[in-house]
This record gives structure tokens, sequence and C-alpha cells, in this order.
């Protein structure tokens, strides 16, 4: 017997991708929802169940997947950010033991196919542009909400460049005032508080955040990924009182110009490989002044998925 003792750390539990569709029929224009629902459950009298299997304070996986399909029927799905607080509030309330949470989604959008010039009533195609992200945290009795986006894949064949960074003997790539700048946005944005109380219009800001997101992208004439990234982030907090901050992972998904000079072939900026991997990975936040940290939003929230 080695003298070894352990105790229990972090954790949480609950039902992983609960794939929910929520149509809207009550007139012949039907409306849909797509979600990808995880709910996770936190409460320190959980700890029986790790250390002993002892179930009697587990409010089981399945009751939470059950309670994801019961919810849309009877409250609805207004927003991802509001089914989540809904989902949170109820299992903090439901069972007392239940402490917090993290509740995470994804919403995949629809849009009408167009049949001679107009949307269908309850047929859609899939939007490509960009899956929305939303979370609630419940942690020490305070309630975070974060919005976001991931794989908006997004790329400029000019106004990027990339040069005056140091040289030493292992530095080979060559200075560019004119290249290609591509990446695959994961942004999330923290909502303060007050405007969570408050109440905010989740779906339009989503719809404006995005805009804004691209816009920047695109009008920025970008020195370093960096760079685009930090005025993309403070575009999205000049334009949203709500939101206190944003953090963002990018991939640097290089393009580099391709040899053509085997062929006689010049090749000014016109044809390009696009590299898979390995690729540059630009992160960070950037954050209203003023707003007051809250790290605990952030636990265990993905920055990169
Ligand atoms: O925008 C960029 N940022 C970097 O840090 C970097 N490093 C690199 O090799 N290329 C680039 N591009």
């Amino acid at each position: 017997m080695t003298d070894v003792s352990v105790t229990l750390g972090a954790n949480k539990y609950g039902k992983a991708e609960n794939r929910v569709v929520r149509i809207k029929r009550d007139t012949a224009r039907h409306e849909i929802t797509d979600l990808n629902v995880t709910s996770q459950l936190r409460g320190e009298k959980l700890v029986d169940s790790y250390l002993a299997g002892d179930n009697s304070l587990v409010v089981a996986t399945d009751t939470q997947k059950n309670t994801v399909f019961a919810f849309a029927k009877e409250h609805g799905i207004a927003s991802p950010e509001e089914f989540l607080l809904t989902l949170g509030e109820h299992f903090t309330s439901e069972f007392e033991w239940i402490e917090g949470g993290l509740w995470q989604a994804e919403q995949y959008e629809w849009e009408r196919i167009l049949v001679d010039g107009q949307g269908h009533d309850h047929s859609f195609v899939r939007k490509g542009q960009g899956t929305r992200l939303a979370t609630v945290q419940k942690v020490d009795g305070e309630t975070h909400v974060t919005g976001g986006v991931k794989d908006l894949v997004v790329l400029k064949s000019s106004g990027s460049e990339f040069a005056g960074f140091p040289r030493d003997k292992y530095t080979t790539l060559v200075e560019t005032d004119d290249r290609i700048m591509a990446t695959s946005v994961t942004g999330r944005w923290r909502f303060l508080p007050e405007a969570v109380e408050a109440g905010i219009d989740y779906n339009g800001l989503y719809t404006e955040v995005s805009g804004v997101l691209l816009s920047t992208f695109a009008s920025v004439h970008s020195l370093a990924l960096q760079q685009t990234l930090f005025e993309m982030g403070r575009a999205v907090i000049e334009a949203r009182p709500e939101i206190a901050e944003v953090r963002f992972a990018m991939p640097n998904k290089h393009h580099f110009v391709y040899d053509l000079s085997p062929f006689g072939l010049e090749n000014p900026n016109e044809v390009f490989i696009a590299a898979d991997r390995p690729y540059g990975l630009i992160e960070g936040t950037v954050v209203r002044d003023g707003a007051q940290p809250a790290p605990a939003a952030w636990t265990d929230v993905p920055t990169f998925v």
C-alpha cells in the first residue's frame, strides 16, 4: 500500500449536446430554432456521488435532457441565452442542493428557401455563416451570460501586411506588405450583469455584433492578425453597451504564394496554397474599461471550439 491520499477536485455533470429543434407552427408560416444544448450541474453535496456512488442527490442526466425538450415546448426558445437562463434558474431552484452549473448552446441558423423569389413557409436551407454560441454560468449565487460565434470564416485578399518582426537564425519568413489574411473567428462576449438583469434583445444584438465583426475585419488595414483582433473587439464593445468584454480565438489560416518560377511563370499574389496546418493561433480578450472582471463567468467555457 502506498501512502497516497486523494480528494475530489472541480467537477460538474450533465447531458451534452441535446439537439433540440423547435418549430413554431401557430400559422402556416413556420419558424425554426435549432439548438445543441449542454446542461451540467454543480453542488458541494454532490461529492458523495463521486466518492461513494450515492445517487440520492443526482439529478439524472436523463432528467436534464428531458427538461431541455420539455422547456422547448413550455417556454419556447426566444433566444439561446434566454433559454439557457430559464434552464439554469429551474435546476438551481427546483433542487436546493444544486448550487450552480454551466449551460451551453450552439445555434444552427436556417433561412427560408426562395421559391420564385419568395421565402417558403416551411422549407429551409442551413445558413453557412458562423454558428451562434451562448453560455449561462451560475456560480456563487451569480449568473453570468455570454453570447458568441464560432466558425465565422473570413478572408481578405489584400489590405494585410506582416513586417517588422525580430529575426534570428531560425527566421525565414519574408516580410510582406500585401498578403492574404484568413481566419475562422471564435468570439464570445460577456454581458454586463446589470444588462442581463434589465433584459437584452439577444437576437438583435447577435445580428448587429456579427455585422460589426465582419465589417471591422474588412475595413481595418491589418498590420497583424493581433491588431485586427483588437480592433474587432473594440468595435463590438463600442457598438453595444451591454457587453463587458470579448474573448477571441483566431487561427491564422495561412495562404502562401505558390512558387511558379520552375514553370517560368510569374505569380504576383494570384495563386496561393491554402495550408491547413500548422496555423498561427492568435487569442486575446478586449475589455471595456471600468467593467467589473468576472473570471468565474469563463470557468470551463471552451475558447477555441
Ligand atoms: O498576423 C500575424 N501575426 C503573427 O504573429 C504572425 N507570425 C507569423 O509567422 N505570421 C504572422 N501573422
